[in-house]
């Protein structure tokens, strides 16, 4: 290691006093002005990375959904998965080591994982829109730089199209070519082959609305368009010309504050989504004819998707198994539809896209979402090898035509991991091929009324929970409260956990109706501020 070149890189790049950061559910996270250093160090880690590993290693420099004002960065595996868990241990203490101890750390990692210093490096770099992002782009090329990597920059990508870029690389294409038009192509030739039939047989003007949350979606939307057919009418709103990324719209927010966003205007009917500031996340939604909002979240998506699959699959008549993955904060209804109507296998992990990809590799078709909208599908080797065998060899028409429909939903679904762009596609590919409206599609199954809010106290370590997070362990007595206050409600249902992105607690309930699910999820909230030490103004009744 050359100490010389990181001691001098280091000293650009100098740690705030005091920072503690943590490589959380989705990376580093924080305002943007305190990302400088721990951005260096990931381009210094990725380095370390991609050298045990031989393979090329992604860096994402995004902070999501979160305000314009804020920034993170967040590691890809080889495979275009997120990074591995006793990775994140090793980006937490590199990340926070004091100046002098930043080449110790490096060489105790280097130590622990086996990692052969004369091994070259290769690391693939993306961003989103912030303002920041491209200074933080310097810190990487300058960590990376530092430990003597090769990087190569992609520019302003979304977070799936850099997952999907790292996969391409280390599989030498074999999961597509590795540029952003190979993806374009990719992914519009699967969706082109899907619905060749439906359009061709007179199903003209899907018309669709897009909230791109002033993002990098929009730019890569657009950039997509031509590749796409012209039965499909794009129309895409908050592009970033003007307006704050996230800024009172995006798919987040309108999950949380379940209303349309800002700078798009509905009328009764129309189809619309929502992507996030990075666009791996994507809710559908309506007005309906009396201009009720009708939201349609990642649990309905995941409800869509597998039905779609599992039909395709009795057609085939080949014993695959699919499961559907969901997390303490889908909607009870969903669950119940899954499991008692579809008899789909439903299992529930913790928050965090890691952990729902990770269960979902278990299927041989594992379908997951989280209910705020991010979620892929993901086919097993055996299962893929089979579908493209039928899909080419089968002498049944029907059957091998379901099979070249489940061989477009591989080749159109992002499988490294959630993506708004490839998500629209297959949905709309979906109720193209079965003829849905959205309100059929909504129709599927009622929601259980929900809210969901936050709670602030001095440490959110004190709660800790168990069962998937659907159960608080610690506090003493919080859990008992809970069960008490559940008593009160029918069809009710609530948990707490401390957010991994934020320095909060998540409370979330639902009952019977609206009203009742808002009290039931304030009564839980005071019971976390009374009995988890919480700060600032009490919860107020909703
Ligand atoms: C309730 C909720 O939406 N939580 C989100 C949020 O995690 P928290 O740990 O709840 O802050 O951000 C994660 C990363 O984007 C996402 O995976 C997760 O679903
Ligand atoms: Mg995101």
């Amino acid at each position: 290691m050359d100490l010389g070149a990181v001691t001098k890189f280091s000293a650009l790049h100098a740690k705030p006093d005091g920072l503690i950061l943590q490589y959380g559910t989705a990376g580093f996270r924080a305002k943007a002005a305190f990302l400088d250093h721990a951005i260096y160090r990931m381009g210094m880690l990725a380095v370390l990375r991609s050298k045990q590993k031989k393979a090329t290693i992604g860096i994402m420099i995004t902070a999501s959904h979160n305000p314009e004002e804020d920034n993170g960065v967040k590691l890809i595996d080889p495979l275009g998965e997120m990074l591995a868990v006793s990775w994140e241990e090793h980006a937490t203490r590199l990340a926070n080591a004091e100046e002098q101890n930043v080449h110790t750390v490096l060489t105790e990692i280097c130590h622990l994982e086996d990692v052969t210093l004369q091994q070259e490096a290769m690391i693939i770099i993306g961003r989103d829109t912030r303002p920041s992002s491209e200074k933080l782009l310097q810190s990487v090329i300058d960590g990376v730089t530092a430990l003597g990597g090769q990087y190569h920059d992609f520019g302003l990508v979304t977070t799936p199209q850099l997952h999907y870029l790292v996969c391409c690389q280390n599989t030498n294409g074999q999961y597509g070519k590795a540029t952003i038009e190979g993806y374009y192509q990719k992914l519009s030739k699967a969706f082109v082959d899907l619905t060749k039939q439906t359009f061709s047989s007179g199903h003209k003007n899907r018309a669709l609305k897009i909230d791109c949350a002033s993002g990098v979606g929009a730019l890569k939307l657009k950039e997509m368009e031509g590749y796409l057919p012209q039965e499909l009418s794009l129309h895409i709103f908050n592009d970033g010309t003007k307006g704050k990324l996230n800024d009172l719209c995006g798919a987040d927010y309108v999950k949380t504050h379940q209303k349309p966003p800002k700078g798009l205007e509905i009328k009764p009917n129309e189809r619309c989504c929502s992507f996030d500031g990075d666009a791996d996340r994507i809710v559908y939604y309506y007005n309906d004819a009396d201009g009720h909002f009708h939201l349609i979240d990642g649990d309905k998506i995941a409800t869509l998707i597998s039905s779609f699959l599992k039909e395709l699959l009795l057609e085939v008549g080949e014993n695959l198994k699919i499961g559907v993955v969901q997390t303490a904060y889908a909607n009870g209804s969903s669950t119940q539809y899954l499991e008692e109507i579809m008899k789909v296998p439903v299992y529930c992990t913790k928050t965090g896209v890691k952990h729902l990809h990770h269960k979902a590799q278990e299927f041989d078709i594992g379908v997951y979402f989280e209910s705020n909208g991010h979620g892929t599908v993901l086919f097993s080797k055996a299962a893929e090898k089979k579908i493209r065998q039928l899909a080419e060899e089968e002498t049944d028409e029907k059957i091998r035509k379901a099979a070249m429909m489940l061989e477009n939903v591989i080749d159109l679904i992002n499988q490294t991991v959630g993506d708004a762009i490839s998500d629209m596609l297959l949905i709309e590919a979906i109720l193209a091929v079965k003829g849905l409206s959205v309100q059929q599609w909504d129709a599927i199954y009622t929601d259980l009324p929900n809210r969901q809010l936050k709670v602030t106290v001095a440490d959110r370590q004190v709660i800790d929970t168990t069962d998937a997070e659907r159960r608080a362990v610690t506090p003493l007595g919080l859990q008992e409260a809970i069960d008490e206050l559940l008593k009160k409600y029918k069809l009710s249902r609530a948990f707490v956990r401390p957010s991994g992105t934020e320095d909060i607690i998540r409370v979330y309930a639902e009952a019977d109706s609206q009203v009742n699910a808002d009290r039931l999820a304030t009564e839980v909230s005071l019971a976390v501020f009374q009995l988890a030490g919480g700060v600032g103004e009490r919860p107020k009744p909703f």
